[in-house]
């Protein structure tokens, strides 16, 4: 397995630059995940550190080794792609054998057989190994390529999205499927996605990307509760982190909405002008509270609902256990969390708290 270094990567296309002085450290055998919206560079980041790219700029090394004269076969990495890259015509066997059949790689055929049984049986698909693979459903092709790539023994995984073309459910359990596989191998995992809740469940650590920038990197729960600025918090967390302008004022959050509620340890940004950033959880329904609003519309989610509050022009997200009853239009009134109220600079963005 291998460590990955990005240094002061960046990849222009023409006039259009994708990837702009990226520094990136995944180190071995961690899950890493990089997450960005469509266009953010995620792809080229993988295509760069697997060799099909040339960065315009800076230095990719594996191992401590700059990798940037190697080829794509050189750099012995896998590429796990959204769209599943399969011999249709052949068997799932057949497929899995493949890249241990390469004349470079000289693999015995008794250890070919040994090594694709041992995936067939991680991966849960012995039954299907005589089947052609376009007589299989989406989730079990996509199992299919991941073995591909895990029978080779890369030194480095790298999965584009490879989750997104599959229905809610399967996503799921190939999420946790996919995670515990990684942590079986010990294996170093770059895995770019645009879906949050994939980010936030499988990665050890997670780099989230805007136009080519890397913007923040940490642990899920670092990157969650100190979000370095209204980017990244609107990027993580469902419902997303509530944004709501106002300034400080004696220790209160004003809001141009028109409410004003209590903050921790906010001295000394009075009078400034903010935007407050608080998560749907930090918000609760009390009926003691000054702040008053309207139930805009309610989400029932199993155990609990999601509502949505009209207050003044804002609309706030809460969470509120599903035996609540409301209705649409009711008028409530709420109350926060006074030490989970982040502070953002009202024109950059960034947290105030220097996360
Ligand atoms: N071969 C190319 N030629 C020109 N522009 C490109 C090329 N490849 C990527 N780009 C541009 O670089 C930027 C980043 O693209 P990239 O595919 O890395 O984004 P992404 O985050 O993977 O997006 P998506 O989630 O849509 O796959 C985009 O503006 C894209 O149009």
């Amino acid at each position: 397995m291998a460590h990955i270094e990005l240094r002061n990567v960046s990849k222009s296309f023409g006039a259009n630059t994708a990837l702009k002085g990226l520094n990136l450290t995944v180190e071995d055998g961690q899950f890493f995940v990089l997450l960005g919206e469509t266009g953010a560079g995620k792809t080229t980041t993988l295509r760069v550190v697997a060799g099909l790219e040339k960065p315009t700029e800076g230095t990719v090394l594996i191992d401590g080794v700059d990798v940037g004269s190697w080829g794509a076969a050189e750099r012995d990495v896998a590429l796990v792609l959204q769209q599943y890259s399969l011999y249709p015509r052949y068997t799932v066997r057949e497929n899995l054998e493949f890249p241990l059949k390469s004349k470079i790689r000289r693999v015995e055929p008794a250890e070919i057989k040994e090594r694709v049984d041992r995936v067939a049986r991680t991966l849960r698909i012995e039954h299907l190994m005589d089947r052609k693979t376009d007589r299989l459903s989406g989730g079990e092709m996509q199992r299919v390529s991941i073995g591909r790539a895990i029978v080779r023994k890369p030194r480095v995984f790298l999965m584009d999205e490879p989750l997104s073309a599959l229905d809610a459910k399967l996503r799921e359990a190939l999420r946790t499927e996919l995670k515990n596989l990684q942590m079986n191998l010990g294996a170093t995992f770059l895995f770019v996605t645009h879906d949050q809740v994939e980010a936030m469940s499988m990665g050890d650590r997670i780099g989230v990307l805007d136009r080519g920038r890397l913007v923040q990197v940490g642990t899920p729960s670092e990157i969650y509760a100190r979000p370095k600025n209204t980017f990244v918090a609107r990027a993580v967390g469902s419902p997303p982190m509530n944004l709501i302008h106002g300034a400080v004022r004696d220790g209160n959050a004003v809001a141009e909405a028109g409410f004003s509620l209590p903050i921790a340890a906010a001295a000394s940004q009075d009078g400034r002008a903010v935007t407050f950033g608080v998560r749907p959880e930090d918000i609760r329904l009390d009926a003691e509270a000054t702040a008053k609003g309207r139930v805009h519309d309610v989400e029932n989610h199993g155990v609990e609902k999601i509502v949505t509050v009209a207050a003044g022009d804002a609309l706030l997200r809460l969470t509120t256990p599903a035996s609540h009853k409301l209705a649409i239009d009711d008028t409530i009134a709420f109350s926060w969390n006074p030490d989970k109220i982040i502070l953002f600079d009202r024109g950059s963005g960034l947290n105030l708290a220097g996360a």
